[in-house]
């Protein structure tokens, strides 16, 4: 784990000391858009039009961030038109490496070892972390993107016209309100679990944990009298929390010290959860495997024996009954 200075990497832990004990995301740097003619996005360069073929995506799928951008991927019907390399579960001195040992495709482009080796193909002198997902354009053989939350928006609308895909997660009429419970929930539950699990002092710790479960007791509440986050359709807002709902029971409970309550015990938050994996093209997004080995293998300072919990036993196949449960 650690980052680029200048292109050389410095395997480096996150510097929680001059916050207090608390993790900072860093972010993301890379912000061009791909539209569908070509024209500049709301950041970054323009020249990325949306042809078939043309980009790549690079994920782990232990990674919620990433998840999200290959559920798009899937539910806006872009498999074949943008590839994708897996890389592998565990993020060690090197960062994220493309070693196939554990179930990684390796990288299809370049094969390259480390996917430092990318950003650093992108800008030899790139200074910051190295994460995932990345979205890579072929034809000029650079990055468009690293930040998930706008990617998954490219995806929701600028292949539209070469798939004929009109699904739309974030409709003109819902956008505010989209944009407003996003961040509530990316500040207190996407990010809140890796502030529990990351935070070095005791203080900062509970100040995640609480601003967490209320926000989890909240976000219970409002389903409980709405199917969707934003009423009756799903939104780009309940792909978000979903990624970071399917990864909680089976990680953030333990390893993230994330344990007032499990997502099991509360009863609309879980079928939810079921409702959205049980999606067409969805449960083949998710990867327990990956989830497992990512957290409890590469984090360990936090899990320094590396051994990867078997359980939980969770069947999110089963019947989510949200007809009758929403009052
Ligand atoms: N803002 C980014 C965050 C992505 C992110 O932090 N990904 C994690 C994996 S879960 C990562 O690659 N971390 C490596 C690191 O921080 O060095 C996004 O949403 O795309």
């Amino acid at each position: 784990m650690g980052l680029l200075i200048n292109g050389q990497w410095h395997d480096k832990w996150y510097d929680t000391a001059s916050h207090q004990g608390e993790f900072k995301r860093e972010e993301a740097k890379l912000r061009h858009w791909v539209t569908h003619d070509g024209s500049a996005g709301p950041s970054g360069n323009a020249g990325f039009e949306a042809q078939a073929g043309r980009y790549h995506l690079y994920v782990s799928l232990a990674c919620p961030w990433a998840h999200r951008t290959l559920i798009f991927r899937q539910l806006k019907g872009l498999t074949d038109l943008i590839s994708v390399s897996v890389v592998s579960p565990d993020m060690l001195e090197k960062g994220w490496s493309f070693a196939t040992d554990n179930h990684s495709s390796g990288d299809a482009l370049f094969q390259f070892d480390n996917l430092f080796q990318l950003y650093c193909k992108n800008n030899p002198a790139h200074s910051g972390r190295v994460t995932v997902p990345v979205l890579w354009d072929k034809v000029k053989n650079c990055i468009v993107s690293n930040e998930s939350s706008e990617i998954i928006r490219m995806f929701n609308s600028a292949f539209d016209h070469l798939t004929g895909n009109k699904l739309n997660f974030y409709p003109d009429n819902l956008t505010s309100e989209i944009d407003t419970i996003n961040e509530f929930i990316y500040h207190n539950i996407n990010n809140g679990v890796y502030r529990c699990g990351f935070a070095t002092t005791q203080q900062a710790y509970e100040q995640a944990f609480d601003a967490l479960f209320n926000a989890l007791d909240k976000v219970e509440e409002r389903l409980s009298s709405q199917r969707y986050l934003c009423g009756n359709v799903i939104t780009e807002a309940d792909w978000r929390l979903f990624t970071t709902l399917i990864r909680f029971d089976a990680v953030y409970v333990g390893h993230f010290k994330c344990n007032l309550r499990t997502i099991e015990s509360y009863p609309h938050l879980s079928a939810y959860t079921r409702e959205l994996f049980q999606i067409d093209g969805v449960a083949e997004t998710v990867d327990f495997y990956h989830i497992k080995r990512h957290y409890y293998f590469s984090h360990a300072h936090i899990n320094p024996t590396q051994v990867v919990p078997k359980g939980p036993e969770i069947d999110y196949f089963k019947a989510h009954h949200r007809d009758e449960l929403i009052g």
